[in-house]
């Protein structure tokens, strides 16, 4: 295997070796073979997007290049447009990363360039929280068990909750993030990915045909909860706080922010799954910055039991089943008849916490496109799905139908939640 890497900035050979050396080490990918790929890895500098430039890279890839575009997504757009115009071998494969357009139109045209360019599984749309081994846990915790998945549906399920709270402020990427915001950068990639996995149904088997068929089909299935966008979504910034004793200027003065785009950092949403299985069971997305607390995880709280034996008291709560995606953890509450009085109730939580995964989610991600295995990777009619998904929601809050509230950074976010309370 060879490196080689690509921009419109100049690297003298060794700088660039210094570099990818370096960035292996804090990996910690140091054997003989990142070795060997270090000491070869060749710079090549290009505007990716003139054809003259693009048929000097692809000889130097030769005929089998995996091509992973670090670019802004109207740059790869521009890239993959002039690389149609030449042409790539057929056993090229193309690797980029979100958001995937900018709505689903502009999903439908990138789709368009790409699968003129290669087959569809040959491109790998990254999505790093696929490469997360507590988000994949979900797939063996719900189909390699007996006792979960008969109760994942609307019998006997309340609520979904899906949240990635993270105590990370703006961190220097308002170039990227304040033309997305929260519900772009988190909603309408990652967590209805994670949606996906946790309402899909059992696919016979994890080729990835079988599996992104079942991701598609529940994705299809889902749709914002009312037909309005007030009734089922917040969005709200942060403004200046303290964050672990450190303090964080509020998001509109972050350098490189323009206040007048209205940014959302947090956002919530509500959507259903209207098929038999989860007809009437909200799933409640929330992501947010800058909070004082960093909760990342999927709850299914499941209805009370039916009946509970008079003479049975005490504290009684709904189970829940709790993935964590940081600190890995699974985790279910349940009551018990508890150690004291035989007859009142006492909450238990049964829990199981996990190692990290061999690799980090990009490595895993990225091994799979290497490897050629598209089960990891957003399948392009997911891609325009997801964004058919939050579309409504995303030109009602353009339109500024729906407030942007606000929060300082270090606190829970704004008052009341369309979420359920942790519990
Ligand atoms: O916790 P992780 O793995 O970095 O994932 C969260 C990050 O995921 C990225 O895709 C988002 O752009 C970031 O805003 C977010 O912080």
């Amino acid at each position: 295997m060879s490196l080689v890497g690509s921009g419109a900035d100049h690297w003298d050979d060794e700088g660039w070796r210094r570099t990818v050396t370096e960035s292996f080490a804090t990996v910690g990918a140091d054997g003989p073979q990142a070795e060997q790929v270090a000491q070869e890895t060749r710079y090549l500098q290009a505007d990716v997007t003139r054809e003259e430039d693009l048929r000097r890279l692809l000889a130097a890839c030769g005929g089998r290049a995996v091509i992973y575009f670090a670019l802004p997504p109207t740059v790869t757009v521009r890239a993959c447009t002039a690389l149609s115009r030449i042409g790539v071998p057929a056993a090229t494969r193309l690797v980029l990363e979100k958001p995937f357009g900018t709505d689903a139109a502009g999903a439908r045209e990138l789709n368009d360039v790409l699968t003129g360019l290669v087959p569809e599984d040959h491109i790998h749309r990254v999505d790093h929280f696929l490469g997360m081994s507590t988000v994949l846990n979900i797939i063996g915790l719900r189909f390699a068990n007996r006792i979960f998945e008969p109760l994942l549906n609307a019998t006997h399920v309340a609520t979904v909750d899906i949240v990635f709270d993270e105590t990370l402020a703006l961190e220097d990427r308002a170039g990227y993030y304040d033309g997305a915001g929260a519900l772009t950068d988190m909603i309408q990639s990652h967590l209805l990915q994670v949606l996906a996995l946790l309402a899909m149904d059992a696919p016979p088997s994890m080729d990835a045909l079988e599996f992104r068929d079942r991701k598609a089909q529940v994705l299809r299935a889902t749709r914002p909860w009312s037909e309005d966008p007030a009734a089922c979504s917040r969005r709200a910034r942060y403004t200046a706080g303290t964050l672990g004793g450190r303090s964080v200027p509020a998001y509109a003065e972050e350098k490189g922010v323009d206040p007048a785009r209205a940014t959302e950092t947090l956002a919530e949403v509500v959507v259903a799954v209207d098929n038999w299985r989860w007809a009437g069971v909200p799933f409640r997305l929330r992501s947010g910055k800058a909070l004082g607390v960093g909760r990342q995880e999927a709850v299914i709280t499941f209805r009370l039991p039916p009946r509970v034996p008079d003479g049975l008291t005490g504290h009684e709560r709904p189970n829940r089943l709790r993935i964590g995606f940081g600190p890995d953890r699974v985790a279910l509450d349940v009551n018990i008849n508890g150690p004291d009085d035989p007859f009142v109730l006492d909450p238990v939580t049964l829990e199981a916490n996990f190692g990290q995964g061999q690799l980090p989610p990009y490595g895993e991600v990225l091994r799979a496109a290497l490897n050629g295995d598209a089960t990891l990777s957003v399948r392009g009619d997911t891609a325009e799905q997801c964004w058919r998904i939050v579309e409504p929601i995303l030109a009602a809050w353009r339109a500024g139908d729906i407030p942007l509230e606000e929060y300082p950074a270090g606190s829970d976010g704004p008052s009341g939640s369309l979420l359920s309370q942790p519990g």
